[in-house]
């Protein structure tokens, strides 16, 4: 039988200022299973970072309710459990003075404390870590030295170090190229085989249609949620409603892409 990890009831959020409020969500409900790979798709300003703030605790929900394990959010505190890789994480290397190793292994201060000094079993933990996402040659490299598909890599390591059966992913392949986009995917599938549950934001329509088990497309509303393949049932007159604007799926060697 299915068990949620996250089950999101009825919730709605707006920023709201001294002169105006922004909707940002409305009555949105839907759940995420253990094991399964959802993607929240929609377009610039649909409320997908707003509801991961939300789902993460960054922000005090005003209306609805947020389960994660069955626990009410506010009173959920195993957050090492949830491993989470921020937008554009990658593009914050640059200039950031630490190796790999050291950026990787501060994963695991949410667990120990800042003060901590790392044991043998944490460095054993950094070598498999490094090992699954393929960056051991790296350890030792400053990371504002790296590629952008390098310095992402290193920062989903840093998420999994604490072994999580939860990641987060905000955004994660923004700015990078085709080839590393690819095994940025094989790293998610392997993932997926050692039942990590995955949430995934993206912009992306192409990937998601390639790989996630089921889809969350967002504008404000809940406009679809489904699997896989009913997600690419909707067709590009459905998908452009949503979107607000005519989309067009292109096929781009096993991947499609989603165009303007
Ligand atoms: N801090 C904020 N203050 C006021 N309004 C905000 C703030 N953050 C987001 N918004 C507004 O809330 C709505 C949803 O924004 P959100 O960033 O969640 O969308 P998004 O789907 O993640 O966008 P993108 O794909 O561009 O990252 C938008 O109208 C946005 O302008």
């Amino acid at each position: 039988m299915a068990v949620p990890v996250f089950e999101i009831k009825d919730v709605t959020y707006e920023y709201k200022d001294k002169m105006e409020a922004t909707p940002a969500l409305q009555n949105i409900s839907f759940s995420i299973n253990e094991g399964e790979f959802l993607a929240i798709v929609g377009p610039n300003g649909s409320g997908k970072s707003t509801l991961l703030k939300l789902i993460l605790g960054v922000y005090k929900l005003q209306q609805g309710q947020i389960l994660i394990n069955g626990k009410n959010r506010k009173s959920f505190n195993a957050w090492q459990d949830i491993g989470y890789v921020s937008q554009k994480a990658a593009a914050h290397a640059k200039g950031f003075p630490a190796t790999v190793k050291e950026v990787v292994l501060s994963g695991l201060t949410k667990e120990k404390g800042l003060f901590k000094r790392f044991n043998r079993k944490d460095n054993e933990q950094l070598d498999k870590t490094l090992e699954l996402l393929d960056i051991s040659h790296i350890k030792y490299q400053n990371v504002s030295n790296l590629s952008g598909g390098q310095a992402q890599r290193v920062f989903i390591a840093r998420a999994l170090i604490n072994n999580p059966s939860i990641l987060v992913l905000d955004e994660p392949t923004e700015g990078i190229d085709s080839k590393h986009v690819k095994d940025f995917y094989n790293v998610l599938f392997k993932l997926k085989e050692k039942d990590v549950t995955i949430l995934l934001v993206t912009h992306d329509i192409g990937v998601v249609v390639d790989n996630a088990d089921r889809v969350a497309c967002l504008n404000e509303h809940l406009h679809f949620h489904g699997t896989n393949t009913e997600f690419q049932n909707l067709g590009e007159a459905e998908l452009s409603k949503i979107y607000g604007f005519p989309l067009q799926l292109v096929s781009h060697n096993h991947q499609r892409e989603c165009c303007k």
